[in-house]
């Protein structure tokens, strides 16, 4: 009998043990993704929700080189391609190598492809703000678009994340040098726009980018870029969207009555609309833009 391990080699023991289950588990999705058992999609997809999984710890290119089809020279190729170097982990890639290596796979493997520029409207405190909100925190590889508007900030209001708040001369200037991608006057006050540059280069990079934007802008819009997709966010009746006005408390009682007639006006333009979108929970809501930034292969 061999004599009892002291305890450095029973933690080396188990260290060896446990590096061995680990490999064998990333040799198990690997062999997944070659059988065509697993999409290499979905093994990202793992990887960046399940930090701790076997799927975070494989290299970028164990996994490319495991997609039948794909050689070791051609996934070379392909991470520089997409900045991403040689011995990353799929889990240690950082937002944009992440958001790249999903547009990749997507396309690759046929499952869908992401719509890249979807445009969000609706009535006057159905919620568009809220929702938007909602995926800038939970969604970060989604670009949402930030507007220039020239309306003072409201408390809270952060420049560059929630506008860019610019003076009327500015707000012409950026007009006249053709930066915007759209702009209206909104409820007959103060203009809003969509600054350019930041769109071309996140839809450059293959990035989803997300404009939260008035009824004018998405007509703007569709006819500047006709491959947008537009969705109309509803509420789930009338009298909420009214509570929610009211609630919100940010108009005066003119105010109110003046942004309600807008709504009606607004939402007869509904069916002007790719999708619809009911806004009775927020999450829920946000999910079903999300997913609309995606669209199956089959259906395209
Ligand atoms: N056309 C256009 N509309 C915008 C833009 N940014 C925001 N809006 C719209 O301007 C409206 C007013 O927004 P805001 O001042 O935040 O006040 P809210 O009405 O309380 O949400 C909303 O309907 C937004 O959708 C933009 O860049 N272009
Ligand atoms: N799903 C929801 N359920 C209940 N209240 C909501 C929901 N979405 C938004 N709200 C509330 O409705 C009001 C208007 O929302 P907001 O995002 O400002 O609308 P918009 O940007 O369309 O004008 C806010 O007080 C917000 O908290």
């Amino acid at each position: 009998m061999s004599p009892r391990p002291t305890p450095p080699e029973v933690d080396r023991v188990a260290a060896s043990r446990a590096a061995i289950a680990a490999r064998r588990a990333r040799a198990a999705v690997k062999n997944a993704v070659a059988t065509r058992t697993r999409t290499a999609t979905d093994v990202a997809e793992t990887a960046w929700t399940e930090p701790e999984s076997p799927e975070a710890t494989l290299r970028v290119r164990e996994l490319l080189t495991s997609v039948p089809t794909l050689g070791p020279t051609r996934a070379a190729r392909v991470m520089a391609q997409l900045g991403i170097a040689e011995s990353k982990r799929v889990g240690g890639l950082g937002v944009r190598q992440r958001g790249k290596l999903r547009s990749y796979l997507m396309r690759r493997e046929g499952g869908v492809e992401p719509r890249r520029l979807v445009v969000l409207a609706g009535p006057t405190a159905v919620g568009k703000g809220t929702v938007s909100a909602y995926i800038r925190e939970n969604y970060p590889d989604i670009l949402l678009s930030v507007s220039a508007t020239t309306r003072a900030p409201r408390p809270g209001e952060v420049e560059g994340v929630h506008y860019y708040f610019v003076s009327d001369a500015e707000f012409d200037r950026m007009i006249a040098e053709q930066e915007l991608l759209e702009w209206a006057t909104v409820h007959n006050s103060y203009r809003y726009g969509t600054p350019r540059p930041p769109i071309d280069s996140a839809l450059a990079e293959g990035k989803r980018v997300l404009l939260e934007i008035d009824l004018q802008g998405a007509r703007l819009v569709r006819e500047a870029m006709p491959e947008a997709v537009l969705v109309f966010l509803l509420p789930p009746t009338w009298d909420e969207l009214v509570r929610r006005l009211i609630g919100r408390g940010t108009e005066s009682g003119p105010e109110q009555t003046r942004r309600l007639e807008t709504a009606k006006v607004e939402l007869a333009a509904q069916d002007e609309f790719d999708y619809k979108v009911v806004n009775r929970e927020v999450a829920q809501a946000a999910q079903e833009v999300v997913d609309l930034t995606l669209v199956p292969a089959a259906s395209r």
